[in-house]
């Protein structure tokens, strides 16, 4: 299959949502709720679940949207002015936008795993968009547990690695045998990305989280230290990791349990579209035992633990020296 229309119609959906996210933060004062388990959400994650989701179910009536918001919060009473503010720009990308209508797109992105499903996560990074820095629109087509089709939307990416304070705004498209491509934001023609060909230790680049709890800091460095990797990191929020390696600025990502024996599971949103676009631009992704990652079982990664993203060249090298990190009892208990 071509995935051509699916392409098409993603790329759409996600550039709508940018520019909801990016016409949110120039406008909004105060951005961020907090969702019952605590974490933040904003009206451009309701806002950008809706517009995706009813673009998807235009064009794919039949398919399954998992996406990571469901409208509960919004509909309690005393968040009557955040639903206004989520209509108000929805309405700005889809005219006849109602708030009840849009409580009805937003739950539509709660269905189930299927053999054919989209998985969305309206904003990755919140914590990135609400601090003004990175964070990503990611959307991916999964069929059979296979990722076919992932579009990442970087608004807040530079378009040239170095050029930083250039444009910015960047798409990733990665279709399953078709290669990865960058599109600007704004229009333009895509452009064919690879990771880093170059395999001396000396210049390869780690790139971790801004937010420290959101892995195991410590033992990820003590894992790059053993390979060898002497470049600083690059810190950046969200899934743009995964699209900063496909264009070969940076060459691995960790992702590790802390404790590392931790029941926690990574969610299928958090990485189905960066793992396209990074094995279409000719890097590897795999659990922290080197099993690929099983998008067939539920909206949580429950048969892998840990996530390894690279240029594909180290990526054994990489597998090995976690193997041997995760053995030795003073890393594996650290602090992050
Ligand atoms: N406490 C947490 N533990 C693990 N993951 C988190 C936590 N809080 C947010 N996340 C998710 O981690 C990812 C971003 O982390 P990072 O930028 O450090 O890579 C996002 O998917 C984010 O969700 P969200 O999509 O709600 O932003
Ligand atoms: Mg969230
Ligand atoms: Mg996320
Ligand atoms: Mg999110």
């Amino acid at each position: 299959m071509s995935y051509q229309r699916e392409k098409q119609v993603a790329i759409q959906a996600v550039t709508a949502a940018a520019q909801l996210c990016e016409q949110v933060r120039q406008e909004e004062g105060s951005l961020t709720l907090t969702k019952p388990d605590r974490s933040p959400v904003t009206v451009a994650d309701f806002g950008t679940q809706a517009v995706i989701c009813r673009v998807l179910a235009e064009a794919f009536p039949g398919d399954s949207i998992v996406g990571e918001e469901n409208s509960s919060l919004l509909r309690q009473p005393a968040m009557t002015q955040q639903l206004t503010g989520v209509t108000h720009y929805v309405k700005s990308q889809i005219a006849e936008a109602t708030p009840e209508t849009i409580i009805t797109w937003i739950d539509r992105g709660t269905g189930q795993v299927a053999d054919r499903y989209w998985t969305l996560d309206p904003i990755d990074g919140t914590k990135g968009y609400v601090r003004g820095d990175n964070y990503a629109i990611a959307l991916a087509l999964i069929e059979d547990g296979e990722v076919k089709l992932g579009v990442l939307g970087c608004p807040a990416l530079p378009i040239h690695p170095n050029q930083p304070d250039g444009d910015r705004g960047v798409l990733f498209v990665g279709v399953k045998g078709q290669g990865t491509t960058l599109i600007p934001l704004a229009g333009g023609q895509p452009q064919t990305i690879r990771i880093n060909e170059c395999d001396r230790i000396e210049s390869l680049r780690l790139v971790k989280s801004v937010e420290s709890s959101h892995g195991n800091p410590e033992l990820e460095v003590a894992i790059t230290q053993s390979l060898g990797f002497t470049t600083p990191s690059l810190q950046i929020d969200s899934m743009v990791k995964y699209g900063i390696i496909a264009r070969g600025e940076a060459d691995l990502y960790i992702r590790l349990p802390f404790p590392l024996e931790s029941s926690k599971r990574q969610n299928i949103w958090d990485h189905a579209a960066g793992v396209v676009i990074l094995e279409e631009a000719g890097g590897r992704v795999t659990d922290m035992y080197g099993k690929p990652l099983d998008f067939a079982c539920g909206t949580k990664l429950f048969n892998n633990q840990g996530i390894i993203a690279s240029n594909g060249a180290i990526h054994d090298a990489v597998l090995a020296t976690v193997a041997q990190e995760i053995q030795a009892p003073e890393t594996s208990q650290s602090t992050p």
